[in-house]
């Protein structure tokens, strides 16, 4: 299976993850996140960071993107975007939480300043992934 995103699908990916940083609520960081998931249909779910005053609480775009596809029934992902001020790429806990959802994941890690970006499968950023399947509950 090609997993490889168009062209035309990274720009869409890469405007409305720039977008929707425009929401971000962090006044306690001031470091702004966007992210942009891309499902099988062609929809685009979006997400933004969510601060709060205990730090600890604070959710990153990635996951909120993520938790918004799932509660909208798309579990089929073909890539995220992340957009920032120097393109960082996500956290541990978020790789963590989106390769639940398929390793194969590409991730467009954008630099808002220029436009710039590179990218990643979700299997480079998180190598020897725990996947749950040796849990006495796996199905
Ligand atoms: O990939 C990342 C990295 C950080 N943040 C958020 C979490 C916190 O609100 C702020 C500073 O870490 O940026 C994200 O949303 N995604
Ligand atoms: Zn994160």
């Amino acid at each position: 299976m090609n997993r490889a995103l168009e062209p035309r699908q990274i720009d869409r990916l890469i405007q409305a993850a720039t977008l929707v940083r425009d929401q971000a609520y962090a006044p306690h960081s001031h470091f702004y996140v966007g992210a942009a998931l891309l499902m099988e249909d062609g929809e685009i779910v979006v997400g933004c960071n969510v601060e709060n005053a205990s730090y600890s609480m604070c959710l990153c775009a990635e996951r909120v993107a993520a938790a918004a596809a799932i509660s909208k029934g798309y579990r089929l992902w073909k890539g995220i975007a992340v957009a920032s001020v120097g393109g960082v790429s996500p956290c541990g806990a978020c790789r963590q939480f989106l390769s639940e959802f398929g390793l194969e994941l590409p991730v467009v890690i954008t630099d808002v300043i220029d436009g710039s970006y590179k990218i990643r499968s979700l299997k480079q950023l998180l190598p020897e992934a725990f996947d749950g399947s040796l849990l006495p509950t796996h199905a």
